[in-house]
């Protein structure tokens, strides 16, 4: 049922990202190392170049209690809270909407020594994905960014590099009620998170860099955006 002119490519994508994103490190083949680890936070990598240039695809899992993955995905996929969690952001802004959960952002990103600028311009889709029978508990949520184009954001026009990016953040709530049938408080949720992310930097950038800086800002960006999403959260009722 096509809704808008992205539906069949984004529909396509979102079934490939998530299917993917439910593999474990173990399962999807071997090369994925283990470069940051913090609590429940475990972050992985695989060191993979194309035309010399570094395009590491990443895997995050975390663990994280007190918020649901409909939260997580609503403040991810959400324009305006997007300076409050994303440090590397010079410039943000919402270029189309598709439909009220498919948008098109237009992004600045600070520029990282000795590296020109980088801008990237992605459709956006959040997604609520119901869970088949013998799962039970709430669904599963999800949010996957994929590089496009839109005649008014050539690329590498200005004095921006274009990166292409393919990002899914994958969410999965998890209830343990209380064992005294009171209802259902944050202190009885967790939610599971995966989120997968293959930036290509779009020009030449020093692979030493490059990896320096994913080592760098991945493990910030996880961690200050779950703390922001459980902040933002504690004193609201529960979005399942
Ligand atoms: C020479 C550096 C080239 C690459 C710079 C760059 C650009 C965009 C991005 C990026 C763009 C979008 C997303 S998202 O998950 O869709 C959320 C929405 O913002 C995530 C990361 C990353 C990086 C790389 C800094 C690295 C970095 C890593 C995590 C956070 C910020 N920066």
């Amino acid at each position: 049922v096509a809704q808008h002119r992205l539906w069949k490519e984004i529909d396509h994508l979102v079934k490939q990202e998530v299917s993917m994103a439910r593999l474990g490190v173990g399962e999807c083949g071997t090369g994925w190392q283990l470069f940051a680890e913090d609590g429940e936070m475990k972050m992985y990598r695989r060191e993979e170049e194309i035309d010399g240039m570094v395009v590491d695809p990443l895997k995050a899992v975390h663990v994280v209690k007190g918020i649901t993955g409909h939260e997580l995905c609503h403040y991810f996929f959400s324009p305006q809270y997007r300076y409050d969690w994303e440090t590397t952001l010079e410039t943000m802004q919402v270029v189309e909407t598709i439909a009220d959960d498919t948008l098109i952002f237009q992004q600045t990103h600070k520029r990282i020594w000795p590296a020109s600028q980088r801008d990237c311009l992605f459709w956006s889709h959040l997604r609520r994905l119901p869970n088949d029978q013998d799962t039970e508990g709430p669904d599963m949520w999800t949010v996957v960014n994929h590089s496009t184009e839109h005649t008014d954001y050539p690329a590498n026009t200005g004095k921006c590099v274009r990166i292409f990016l393919t990002v899914c953040l994958l969410c999965q709530t998890q209830v343990d009620p209380p064992k005294d049938g009171a209802p259902i408080s944050r202190d009885n949720i967790t939610c599971k998170i995966t989120y997968c992310s293959v930036v290509n930097p779009g020009g030449w950038a020093p692979a030493s860099v490059l990896r320096a800086v994913y080592k760098r800002e991945y493990p910030k960006f996880l961690k200050r955006f779950t703390s922001y999403v459980i902040n933002q959260t504690k004193n609201k009722s529960i979005m399942f």
